[in-house]
């Protein structure tokens, strides 16, 4: 039945209404009316984990306030991953227990990336040094296995015994667990990825208990159309509210890639100021999709993101300036130089 309803012309909003309906095995007739889009900004993380030059805890530390004084929600702000595999976020035992010792109680969530139980359960332990407790976890997994055995020495199914275990952790510890999936569009080593595997991993990780995967388009190569039909298949399975977009901007689709996404009722998006970023193990992966220009863009649509994009604009030309780069992001550099 749910091919031939498909076959017919359809509009995003029907197409919407469709995936909820199969899920929940209710009818539902509108697509979200939401006019705010949740930002998650991931730079202290993704932004700068692929940096050769070591980047201060004190550095970090300032972009995590610069970026909470702009009015940034949720911000993802180290990594409890092996120290060997991505040095820079070696410091995550130092970095977490100050941000909380200084913001928890604040209403901003400051998440943690983690592989395997093991990061969890360090994650915990790093923030119980100063009374607190860790406020979200993000998992990671690919829906391609040569990314999966660069990016965390496995393959998906192993990764999935490992979430498990992570997850339960998280469960005992009262910890919500988000799930990021690489690699939706294509893979740098095994090319193409097929939209109904990224349909059917999204739903197992959600099954597994993460409350919302974020679909990353890991090198940056998809468009509005390729991010469409991902888009379209995943919501044939899963709730449009359990979705997020994470886009990088190789190709310089990053905004139109979010925007496709918003289009189709995604309201939560991942993105770096400054438009830092890159994966160690993804081989061609530029930065992240800027959040200024994010905002930018959605402010002009009319969408709400409750930050201040004058403040945020300037924290990505001082990280820039730090890091001694160039600012990716246009709508970043063309404010500040009017400010
Ligand atoms: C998954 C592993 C650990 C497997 O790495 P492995 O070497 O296969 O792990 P292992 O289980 O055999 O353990 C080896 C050693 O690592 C230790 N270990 C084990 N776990 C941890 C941990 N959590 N923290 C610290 N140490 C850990 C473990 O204790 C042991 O220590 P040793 O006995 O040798 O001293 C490794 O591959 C790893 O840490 N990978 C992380 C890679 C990474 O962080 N990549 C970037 C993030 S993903 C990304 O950027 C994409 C994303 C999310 O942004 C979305 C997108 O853009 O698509």
């Amino acid at each position: 039945m749910w091919k031939d309803v498909l076959r017919r012309p359809i509009t995003t909003e029907k197409l919407i209404s469709f995936s909820r309906a199969k899920r929940t095995g209710r009818c539902l007739s509108t697509t979200t009316d939401s006019n705010f889009v949740r930002i998650i900004d991931v730079s202290p993380r993704d932004g700068l984990q692929n940096e050769k030059a070591a980047v201060e805890t004190e550095t970090k530390l300032e972009l995590i306030d610069r970026l909470t004084k702009a009015g940034l929600k949720e911000i993802e702000v180290t990594a409890f991953v092996s120290p060997k595999w991505v040095p820079q976020m070696g410091d995550h035992s130092i970095l977490y227990p100050k941000v909380l010792s200084k913001y928890d109680g604040n209403g901003v969530k400051y998440s943690v990336l983690a592989p395997n139980a093991k990061g969890i359960e360090q994650a915990i332990e790093s923030a119980s040094t100063v009374g607190k407790k860790v406020h979200e976890v993000a998992i990671f997994g690919a829906a391609s296995e040569g990314f999966s055995y660069k990016n965390t020495n496995r393959s998906i199914d192993q990764g999935f015994e490992a979430f498990e275990k992570a997850i339960k952790v998280a469960r005992e510890n009262d910890i919500r667990v988000r799930g990021y999936l690489s690699t939706v569009i294509a893979c740098p080593y095994d090319g193409p990825t097929s939209p109904s595997l990224v349909a059917k991993l999204t739903e197992r990780m959600l099954d597994i208990g993460c409350y919302e995967v974020s679909l990353g388009d890991t090198i940056g190569v998809g468009t509005p159309a390729t991010i469409e039909a991902m888009l379209s298949e995943v919501l044939k399975a899963v709730p449009l509210s359990q979705i997020a977009i994470h886009a990088h901007d190789t190709y310089g689709q990053g905004v139109a890639n979010v925007l496709k996404a918003v289009e189709m009722g995604v309201r939560s998006v991942d993105s770096s100021v400054g438009g830092l970023g890159g994966c160690p193990y993804a081989k061609g992966a530029s930065g992240n999709v800027s959040t200024e220009d994010v905002v930018y863009a959605l402010h002009g649509l009319g969408y709400d993101t409750g930050i201040d994009l004058n403040a945020l604009s300037l924290t990505g030309s001082w990280i820039s300036n730090q890091l001694n780069r160039a600012n990716a992001s246009k709508a970043g550099r063309a404010i500040v130089s009017k400010l």
